[in-house]
């Protein structure tokens, strides 16, 4: 299932320049942690380290942006450019996400990067969202969320965008989209994907209050798929890509094309719309105030 063709060179011509201004270093390879056979060479870049293993045609994509894999510009640009990497790569058929950094999964939108910043990188930066989300959620690899930290915001758009989500059961590790108590509201798309998942009232609840679930409502909820010990994350989210991987990929491809085309064309047909609705709302003053009071409680949490 490929990617609409304007969505493809929409990625390619929004993300190279970036790939090469930010000096990441996309496509360094180097042997994976304990050797491991032929195909099992590290690749990625600054901020995303891919693992792949070409005999299971399955690769470990981590989030490397410490402290917290906040999205910023950057780590978006790398997470889809190593996504496109992989799928253009025959050789693999499915993407399992975790994070690197501890306790976190994602802490969302980098919101340095929209705090503070003017409306031409506010656009710039959310377009960068936008094709993250369209990349994830139109993938034609399988792709499984180990969620192995707190997943708020922007790091639920990634693990909701997934085929499945794996958290693991530490009740600091909420899961959600609390971006009303930020003062924020989500894009239409990613209303539509919570209702896609969670059904239309959980999400009418869930997404009015903010709320970030612990794993057990997580699961309840249908947010998340499976709930397991925090050292079992891994290895049930390799048990859940095994389960896809039976079935043949053109056939779920297809099913999933089926099941999520409409949603992700929504946001096509409106793309600069959604972008100028975005800068306009998150450049208001009320609500860079909003976002400044945040950080700066985020900042003195640790104090
Ligand atoms: C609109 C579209 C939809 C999406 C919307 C969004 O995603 S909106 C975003 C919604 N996201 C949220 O509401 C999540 C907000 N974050 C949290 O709740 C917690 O940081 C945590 C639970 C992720 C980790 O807790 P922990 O105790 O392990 O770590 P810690 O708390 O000590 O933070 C370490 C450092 O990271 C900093 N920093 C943290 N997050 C962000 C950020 N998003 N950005 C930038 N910086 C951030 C934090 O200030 C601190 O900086 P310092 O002082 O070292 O300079």
């Amino acid at each position: 299932m490929a990617l609409a063709s304007g969505v493809r060179f929409a990625a390619r011509a929004l993300l190279r320049p970036w790939a090469l201004l930010r000096g990441t270093t996309l496509g360094r390879t180097e042997p994976a942690a304990g050797g491991g056979g032929d195909g099992a060479r590290r690749f990625g870049s600054q901020r995303v380290l891919v693992e792949p293993d070409a005999a299971s045609g399955v690769a470990v994509m981590k989030l490397r942006n410490p402290p917290v894999n906040a999205l910023s510009l950057e780590l978006l640009t790398e997470l889809v450019i190593s996504l496109e990497k992989l799928e253009n790569d025959k050789t693999f058929r499915g993407v399992i996400l975790t994070s690197d950094c501890p306790r976190v999964f994602c802490a969302g939108l980098d919101l340095t990067e929209i705090c503070g910043r003017n409306p031409a990188h506010c656009a710039e930066y959310w377009k960068a969202m936008q094709e993250l989300w369209l990349r994830t959620y139109l993938s034609s690899l399988v792709l499984v969320a180990a969620i192995n930290g707190a997943c708020p915001a922007g790091g639920c758009i990634i693990a909701l965008s997934c085929d499945c989500r794996v958290l693991a059961d530490n009740p600091k590790y909420r899961i959600g989209l609390n971006e009303t108590l930020l003062g924020i509201i989500a894009p239409f798309w990613l209303k539509d994907t919570y209702v896609n998942t969670i059904g239309h009232r959980a999400s009418e609840q869930a997404l009015q209050l903010g709320s970030l679930f612990p794993p057990a409502e997580a699961l309840q909820v249908g947010l998340v798929d499976q709930v397991v010990p925090e050292d079992q994350v891994q290895s049930t989210a390799l048990s859940e890509m095994a389960r896809w991987l039976a079935v043949p990929d053109h056939a779920r491809q297809l099913t999933k094309n089926m099941m999520r085309k409409a949603t992700a064309d929504r946001l096509l047909r409106q793309r600069d719309a959604d972008t100028q609705n975005f800068v306009s709302f998150v450049c208001r003053d009320s609500i860079q105030k909003s976002l400044q009071a945040y950080l700066e409680k985020l900042r003195q949490r640790k104090g």
